[in-house]
């Protein structure tokens, strides 16, 4: 197994796991926390990560297999996406390469992530971290085969507010990370209400009012 990443979390690498290619999530203990505490947190964080996995795939969210859960060590094999880029790569790419026209070469991306987030939120799956780093695209980026990754802060809630939260990571994550994206989040939310008829009206209010706080904060400091 080759060490492919360190975050601040865990240790990823990449490897075989009886033939297959495979990725190892290994998460590490903190020194800082009670030894006890750090051990029944990082098993909670890995069971969290694989439920999330295991429920994204029931209902026909495209994540990676999960090969083998080790508590123990605290780890998580998995299948590697190979032959992919994560969404944060081609859109920094796309815009490179296109300028001002990227916006609308980027719709379509925008509205299969909507559709995939209203998906999991009409599921009551909750992914904690959405950014454009924790998707990556499958093959050729046309053809928008998106598999979602790092559920290590998911969880299931049926909560619009804890939804709308959701949302505000991803719009978040996303005008810091790509510049001149509003017109594509408010793509994505289009198609966010088409994938979660029944909760979207709802989630999006709650939105509002939490763009709202955040806002009062940039304000006040
Ligand atoms: N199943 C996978 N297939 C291919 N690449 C993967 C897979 N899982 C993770 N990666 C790669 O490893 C990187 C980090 O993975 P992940 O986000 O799960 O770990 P993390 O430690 O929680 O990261 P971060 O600290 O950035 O949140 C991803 O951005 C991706 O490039």
């Amino acid at each position: 197994m080759k060490l492919i990443k360190q975050g601040a979390e865990a240790k990823i690498y990449r490897g075989d796991f009886y033939g297959r290619p495979c990725i190892l999530k290994e998460r590490f203990s903190k020194s800082y926390r009670q030894p006890a505490l750090d051990r029944s947190l990082t098993a909670q964080r890995i069971k969290a990560e694989v439920r999330a996995l295991f429920r994204c795939r029931l209902h026909g969210i495209s994540v990676p297999t999960v090969y083998f859960v080790d508590i123990d060590s605290s780890c998580i094999y998995m299948e590697d996406i190979t032959d992919s880029c994560t969404v944060r790569e081609y859109i920094v790419q796309t815009q490179k390469e296109n300028g001002d026209s990227a916006i609308s070469q980027l719709k379509p991306l925008a509205a299969k992530i909507g559709g995939i987030v209203g998906k999991m939120h009409g599921n009551n799956i909750l992914h904690g971290d959405l950014t454009t780093s924790n998707m990556l695209l499958r093959g050729s980026p046309l053809d928008l085969n998106i598999v979602m990754i790092d559920f290590g802060l998911s969880y299931f809630d049926s909560l619009a507010e804890n939804k709308g939260v959701d949302l505000y990571v991803l719009e978040r994550a996303l005008l810091s990370t790509h510049p001149n994206t509003e017109e594509l989040f408010t793509t994505l939310l289009e198609a966010y209400k088409q994938a979660n008829k029944k909760g979207a009206a709802e989630v999006i209010s709650k939105l509002d009012e939490v763009r709202m706080r955040g806002r009062k904060r940039t304000m006040v400091g």
